[in-house]
């Protein structure tokens, strides 16, 4: 489980996340939707630590990670995988080493052994046999899966997405929503996918959070998400400007 607790990020006077509160269950896909500079890849940053809050504690499975040095969030990370948003992958590397890093840098598993989970990875994600290629003779849409074969390279736990669909084509996004499922069919591991694109967080996600001002003002299973009357919710959903400030009140916390 992960929990957060009224966390605060700030930059100098500008508030982003202003005591958000937040429980991503085991085994749950949960998607974070909000606008550009809300603070979802914050969110995602405070978990996998590559960022820390300014107050407030985040629990992974019963460890507070705000309190640990580096060393100690090192261990708690070897549960995580990300993928970036922009697939981040090393270009000077071929797939095969993409997806073998972590399990080189900090694993002491026998190169038989890594192979045997490069390729397992690599079939998983629809791109068997890719070993030898470099990521500058991929499309779009490869590279993230193979940015996705490299975070669950270590059989994650908690699995986490940053805009896994930007930038890809309608077709492209379906096929990376399919796999962010089945994903969790083959890993029962717990993620959080943050996204502006709707159709794929209605597809992925058991629950679905929305992130507005600070808090979150919605966080529901998906299909009560879809009819929630928050004017927020619904106006995020439809991309409308029919909502009123006043509308809007009540429902800022
Ligand atoms: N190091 C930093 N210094 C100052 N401001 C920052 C820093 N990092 C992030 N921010 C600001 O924090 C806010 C939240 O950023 P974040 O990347 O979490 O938003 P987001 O919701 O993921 O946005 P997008 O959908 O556009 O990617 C943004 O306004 C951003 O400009």
């Amino acid at each position: 489980m992960i929990r957060l607790e009224d966390v605060v990020v700030a930059y100098d006077e500008r508030v982003i996340l202003d005591k958000v509160n937040l429980t991503i269950n085991d085994g749950e896909t949960l998607a974070v939707l909000g606008g550009s500079g809300a603070g979802k890849s914050t969110i995602l940053k405070l978990i996998i630590g590559l960022q820390r809050p300014n107050a407030g504690h985040i629990w992974v499975d019963d460890v507070d990670i705000t309190t640990l040095t580096e060393d100690e969030f090192n261990r708690v990370r070897q549960k995580m995988g990300m993928v970036f948003q922009y697939s981040a992958l090393f270009d000077s590397m071929s797939v095969g080493e993409n997806v073998a890093f972590g399990l080189r840098q900090h694993t002491d598993a026998s190169e038989a052994d890594i192979q045997a989970a490069v390729k397992e990875k690599l079939a998983l994600v629809g791109l068997p046999g890719t070993e030898a290629y470099m990521p500058n003779e991929l499309s779009g849409g490869m590279k993230k899966r193979i940015s996705l074969a490299r975070a669950i390279a270590q059989n994650p736990t908690i699995v986490l997405y940053d805009e896994p669909t930007s930038g890809l084509d309608p077709i492209t996004s379906g096929t990376i929503s399919r796999l962010i499922r089945s994903m969790q069919a083959h890993l029962h591991c717990t993620s959080i996918v943050v996204t502006h694109d709707m159709e794929s967080a209605f597809y992925v996600a058991d629950r679905v959070a929305l992130l507005h001002q600070g808090h979150f003002v919605e966080v529901a299973p998906t299909e009560e998400f879809k009819q929630s009357k928050n004017p927020l919710v619904q106006q995020f959903i439809h991309g409308l400007d029919m909502v009123t400030e006043e509308d809007v009140g009540g429902f800022v916390k």
